[in-house]
């Protein structure tokens, strides 16, 4: 479970979270969403220790983050934006396995993880391949395929379809699903609805540093475009 309590947090001089409340149970997906510079990026940036709150807590299974990083990094995996951030080695295959590794999982353990990640995105067979030569789109695949080899229990993925293509969009997509189904939480930072709305438990808007509308995504729909959320 991930709990934040009336958490506060800048970015800069900026007051960004303003006394947030949430409450994300194992299990759960969640789409988080709102307008542009509304907080989302913060927020879950707090979730593993990325950033500290000015004030308030952040819990993962009851446990403030900041007393267990390792925990809380164990619990929560965290793919970003702009996936150039997050890359720890040079080739493919290194990248994706690097998180198993420091799980100090079995030779086996770790080969079947990355091969099963590397498939989902689309990247299967080009392990050996170095990132900086991959696109944009192939580099957001590897970010989003070394998270998915730690099967954290709630996988955060921020804005991460953005630069996929179709296909791999819809890979992605039908696997979150089956992450779902097999009792990961996951949390979507995302502008766009489109396949992700009906796979999904609960919409939660940030607007102004808080929570501005929570609930059943067929209960919150026709309140969205109100927060600039373009309505699925
Ligand atoms: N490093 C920084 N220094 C100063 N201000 C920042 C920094 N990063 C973000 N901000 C500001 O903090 C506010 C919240 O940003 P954040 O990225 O959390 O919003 P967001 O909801 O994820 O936005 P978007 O939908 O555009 O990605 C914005 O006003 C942004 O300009």
């Amino acid at each position: 479970m991930i709990e934040t309590r009336d958490l506060v947090a800048s970015r800069g001089e900026t007051r960004v979270l303003d006394g947030l409340d949430l409450t994300i149970a194992d299990g759960e997906f969640v789409l988080l969403v709102g307008p542009n510079g509304a907080g989302k990026t913060t927020l879950v940036r707090q979730f593993n220790g990325l950033e500290d709150p000015d004030s308030g807590a952040v819990l993962v299974d009851g446990q403030p983050v900041q007393e267990d990083l390792v925990a809380a990094r164990t619990a929560v995996g965290m793919v970003f934006q702009d996936p150039r951030d997050q890359f720890v080695a040079a080739t493919v295959r290194a990248d994706v396995a690097f998180g198993p590794e420091n799980l100090g999982l079995a030779h086996d353990e770790i080969d079947r993880r990355v091969e099963a990640a590397l498939e989902t995105v689309g990247m299967a067979g080009r392990g050996e391949e170095r990132i900086d030569r991959l696109s944009g789109g192939e580099q957001a695949r590897v970010a989003i395929a070394g998270a998915l080899a730690m099967a954290p229990a709630h996988l955060v993925l921020d804005e991460p379809l953005a630069s996929l293509d179709l296909p791999a969009r819809r890979a992605v997509c039908d696997r979150l699903e089956a992450l779902h189904e097999d009792g990961t939480g996951i949390v979507l930072v995302t502008h766009d609805l489109r396949d992700v709305a009906e796979l999904a438990d609960r919409i939660v808007v940030i607007s102004d540093g808080r929570v501005a509308l929570d609930g059943d995504p067929d209960a919150v729909r026709d309140r969205l475009e109100a927060f600039d959320v373009r309505p699925c």
